[in-house]
C-alpha cells in the first residue's frame, strides 16, 4: 500500500488562521487542504497551534497562543466550562452562536444539494445561562473524597464543579446538599474500572413553573446505605424537594439510569407546566430540558400545523405527550406513539389530569406503529415527528407517504439526520414550504433544534 504523507507531524508548532468551526464547535485550520481540528479557537483568528494527534485524514491541535482575536470572542470566567461538555461554545458571543447554528443547517443543506431551502435566523433566549431544568451529574472518589462534577470532553475524567453555568441554580444547590450527605454517610462512589462502589450519578430535575424538585440517586447496588438518613437530609436541605428516588443500575454500561426505581421519600413523580398544560414527570421519562425555549418550539410547530379543530394529528415520538396535548386543544383527535412504556403511562395520566379526551397514546416503535396505522386505514391530516438524534426510520417515511397527510411537521434535534430525512421525504412526495426555523434549546453548546414544515408536492 502506498504510504500516505500528511503535511504535519506530532509535536510540530504552526502558525495558522482558523478557517471554520465544526458542528461540534472545534476550530478548523487547513494545511494544504488537510484539516487540523483545534478546540477553543474561532474562525478568522490567527493562532500558534501544537499538533497533538495525526491521522491519515485529519489531525488534532492544541492552542498555544492566540495571535489575533475574533470580534465574536467573549471571555468566559471559568475554563472548566469549555473543557467539559458544559459550554463548548462559551467563547462565542451569543448572537454569533445563533448565527453559527443557522449556518450549520445551511451548510448541511448545501452539501445535500438542497441549497434552495431557506433557514430563518435562530430563535434565541434573553438569558442564555442557567436554563436547564435537569442535571445528571457523575460521582467519583478523587482528591480524598467523593466529588460531583462533569466529565472532561471525550473522557471519563471528572472535573469537580459546583456552579454548572447552564443549569437552574437551585439544581446546583441541591446537588451540593446531596454531595455533602453522601460524604457525611461515607457512601462509596462507583468506580467504573472495578465495577465496585455504590453511587454512580445524581440526577436532579426542577419544574420551571412548579418549582418542584426531584432527586434521583443512581446506585450500582440494590441497597443504598443510610437511605433514610440521606433522604431526611435532602428534605431538610432542599426545601422544594417533592420526590426522592433511588434508581438501581447494576450494569457496567455508559447508560446512566437503570430500569428499577424505589421512591425513598415523597411522590414518585413531579409536575410542571408547558403552555399551561400540567405534566407529570417520572425519573425515566424524556422531558425537554429548556422549558422556556420548548414553549417557543412547540408554539412554532403548532402554528405551522395550521389547526382549526377539525384535523386528525399523529404525534410520533411523543414522550410524555407534551406536543400531543398542546395540539389536542386545536385538533379533532390526536394519536401519540412512544417507545418508553412509562412515558406513555405519564402521557395518559397527563391527558386525564388536563381533562383532554381527544388524545390516544400507544406504546411502540414509531416506525412499526405508523406502518400498522397505515394498514388499518388511519388518515391523519397532520403528522408531527420529533425523533431522537438518529432521526427517522425509512419505514416511517414510507408509511407517512402512503398515509398522505396534508402537512408534516418535523421537529429535529440533529440537523444532519434532518437533512437526510428531508431527502427521503422528497422521494415520497413532500417538499419544505417555509424557511426551516432553528430554535436554540441548548445555548453555549453546538446543539440546535429546528422545525420544518412540509406539504405534499
Ligand atoms: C426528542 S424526544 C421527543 C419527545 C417529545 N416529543 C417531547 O418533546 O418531549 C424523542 C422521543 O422518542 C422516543 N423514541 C426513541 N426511539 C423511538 C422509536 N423508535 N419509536 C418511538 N419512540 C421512540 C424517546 O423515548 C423520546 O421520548
Amino acid at each position: 500500500m502506498a504510504k500516505i504523507t500528511v503535511p504535519v507531524h506530532k509535536g510540530e508548532v504552526l502558525t495558522a488562521t482558523v478557517a471554520d468551526l465544526t458542528y461540534e464547535g472545534n476550530g478548523v485550520v487547513k494545511v494544504d487542504n488537510y484539516p487540523v481540528f483545534v478546540p477553543y479557537v474561532l474562525p478568522g483568528e490567527q493562532a500558534e497551534i501544537k499538533i497533538t494527534k495525526v491521522t491519515a485524514k485529519f489531525a488534532w491541535g492544541e492552542l498555544q497562543q492566540l495571535l489575533t482575536k475574533s470580534p465574536d470572542r467573549v471571555e468566559i470566567n471559568d475554563a472548566r466550562y469549555l473543557k467539559t461538555g458544559i459550554a463548548p461554545l462559551g467563547i462565542l458571543s451569543y448572537p454569533a452562536q445563533l448565527k453559527f447554528k443557522q449556518h450549520q443547517i445551511e451548510e448541511l443543506l448545501k452539501k445535500a444539494h438542497l441549497d434552495e431551502l431557506k433557514v430563518a435566523p435562530t430563535m434565541g433566549m434573553d438569558q442564555p445561562y442557567h436554563y436547564r431544568n435537569k442535571a445528571q451529574v457523575p460521582v467519583k472518589y478523587m482528591r480524598g473524597q467523593l466529588q460531583t462534577g462533569f466529565y472532561k470532553r471525550g473522557s471519563h475524567d471528572l472535573v469537580p464543579i459546583e456552579d454548572f453555568y447552564i443549569q437552574d441554580p437551585k439544581i446546583d444547590q441541591a446537588i451540593l446538599v446531596v454531595r455533602d450527605l453522601l460524604r457525611k454517610y461515607n457512601i462509596r462512589a462507583y468506580d467504573e474500572r472495578t465495577g465496585r462502589g455504590c453511587i454512580r450519578t445524581v440526577m436532579v430535575r426542577r419544574g420551571y413553573y412548579s418549582h418542584e424538585i426531584m432527586v434521583v440517586l443512581v446506585t450500582n447496588t440494590k441497597q443504598l446505605p443510610h437511605a433514610e438518613e440521606i433522604a431526611a437530609g435532602i428534605v431538610s436541605g432542599v426545601p422544594e424537594v417533592k420526590s426522592i428516588v433511588q434508581n438501581v443500575n447494576t450494569k457496567r454500561t455508559n447508560k446512566l439510569l437503570g430500569l428499577e426505581n424505589h421512591t425513598l421519600w415523597g411522590s414518585d413523580t413531579i409536575h410542571d407546566q408547558l403552555l399551561g398544560i400540567d405534566f407529570t414527570i417520572s425519573p425515566l421519562s424524556f422531558y425537554q430540558v429548556n422549558p422556556q425555549q420548548t414553549e417557543k418550539l412547540y408554539q412554532t410547530a403548532i402554528a405551522a400545523a395550521g389547526l382549526d379543530g377539525t384535523q386528525t394529528v399523529i404525534d410520533a415520538y411523543c414522550g410524555i405527550g407534551t406536543i400531543s396535548l398542546a395540539v389536542a386543544k386545536h385538533a379533532k383527535k390526536v394519536y401519540g406513539v412512544e417507545i418508553v412504556p412509562a412515558a406513555i403511562e405519564d402521557a395518559k395520566q397527563n391527558a386525564k389530569v388536563n381533562q383532554i379526551d381527544n388524545a390516544e397514546f400507544v406504546v411502540g416503535k414509531a416506525e412499526e406503529q405508523m406502518a400498522k396505522w397505515q394498514k388499518e386505514g388511519l388518515k391523519p391530516d397532520v403528522l408531527i415527528v420529533d425523533p431522537p438524534r438518529k432521526g427517522l426510520d425509512e419505514t416511517l417515511i414510507d408509511a407517512a407517504g402512503k398515509m398522505a397527510p396534508a402537512k408534516i411537521i418535523y421537529v429535529s434535534c440533529n440537523p444532519a439526520t434532518l437533512v437526510r430525512d428531508l431527502q427521503r421525504f422528497a422521494s415520497v412526495g413532500y417538499h419544505v414550504v417555509k424557511p426551516i426555523q432553528p430554535v436554540d434549546q441548548f445555548p453555549q453548546t453546538p446543539h440546535v433544534e429546528s422545525v420544518v414544515v412540509m406539504e405534499r408536492a
